[in-house]
């Protein structure tokens, strides 16, 4: 049987989107289908052929086209959802609820229709929610149907260590459980710098405030953008979901993961640990919390739940 490159569609060709597909591209994980919706002109079409012109200088062999037809994401491996509004100044990601609520079930209709074997990788906000409406409405078993967050909220965790410490971002591990608000939980107790806990070598009230930079992380670049929010971070952590997914890597990964007992939760799309593989969400991985921790997730779960239960009214 002949080898063939992978498809991936991205949804939502926009800031998120486009710099997705760039940098999936450029690491050759397969060819990338960029899928926006019509427009009079055809902008999803002159992104990808400009993306795709960066080729021969970047010297990467994958093909990126754009379209506004959901047949071409046919038989896709992978599908990664940007789709929808951000947030401007002053809002939260939860008052984007509405409106891509309602996206998120007519794209997700369409990945059903059309790439029903594929992985899903949710970003659109309010992110665990909207994680929740698409594998409701792919109706595709939950390993397959998986959310980013926690990939970034470490990255901003952890460069703002390794800029405290001046040392290499590369030696840093951080952690963050729960939703993708403001009330995340960065777990201090489980991060290590060249494999020594952070509390060792940070003063309790610098780590105290890198704590809650990270949970502000994307208002604080909401605030500095003033019209849009964070998208090469958020793009770089997609890439390295899907890679691990596409690559078969096995890698201990934050995931925001449908949960069905674990961390004491039932029916809700939460930020864990994971293993990401060939299988999409291989496992979550459940830690021992203290009183305090326990607490701190249990109020960011609250706040995922009431955001799933206006969806669910929608439904
Ligand atoms: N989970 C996370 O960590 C992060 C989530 N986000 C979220 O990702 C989403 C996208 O952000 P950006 O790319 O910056 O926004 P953007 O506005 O630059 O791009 C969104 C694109 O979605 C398209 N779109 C809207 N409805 C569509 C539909 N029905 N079908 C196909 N495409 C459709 C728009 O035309 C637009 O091109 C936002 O909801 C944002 O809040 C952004 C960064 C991080
Ligand atoms: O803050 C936002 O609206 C976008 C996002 O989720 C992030 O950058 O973390």
């Amino acid at each position: 049987m002949a080898f063939k490159r992978h498809k991936i569609a991205v949804i939502g060709a926009g800031h998120t989107g486009s710099t997705v597909a760039l940098m999936a591209a450029q690491k050759e994980l397969g060819d990338v289908v960029l899928v926006d919706i019509p427009d009079l002109s055809n902008p999803t079409k002159g992104k990808a052929l400009d993306l795709l012109q960066t080729s021969p200088v970047q010297q990467f062999n994958s093909r990126i086209t754009g379209t506004s037809n959901y047949e071409d994401i046919q038989d896709a491996a992978m599908v990664i959802i940007t789709a929808g509004v951000a947030r401007k100044p002053g809002m939260s990601r939860d008052d984007l609820v509405a409106t891509n609520a309602k996206i998120m079930r007519s794209v997700s209709e369409q990945v059903k229709r059309y790439a029903p074997e594929s992985t899903v990788l949710v970003l659109s906000n309010p992110v665990d929610a909207m994680t929740y409406v698409c594998y409701k409405t792919t109706g595709f078993p939950k390993n397959r149907v998986i959310g980013q967050s926690g990939v970034l909220d470490t990255a901003r965790f952890n460069a703002f260590v390794s800029e405290e410490l001046d040392i290499s971002v590369e030696d840093i591990s951080g952690f963050v459980l729960g939703g993708h608000g403001d009330d995340m939980v960065p777990l201090v107790r489980y991060s290590y710098a060249g494999g020594i806990p952070l509390d060792k070598i940070i003063p309790s009230d610098r780590l105290e405030a890198i704590v809650e930079r990270t949970r502000k992380g994307g208002g604080e670049i909401v605030g500095l953008l003033g019209n849009g929010s964070a998208y090469y971070a958020p793009a770089a952590a997609l890439v390295e979901m899907a890679e691990a997914i596409i690559k078969d890597k096995k890698r201990i990964l934050p995931s925001i993961a449908y949960l069905e007992g674990e961390y004491g939760y039932q029916n809700i799309y939460l930020g864990v640990p994971t293993v990401l593989g060939g299988n999409g969400i291989e496992s979550v991985i459940e830690l021992p919390l203290t009183v305090d921790e326990q607490k701190a997730l249990d109020h960011s779960a609250d706040s995922v739940k009431s955001v799933i239960e206006i969806c669910e009214r929608q439904m």
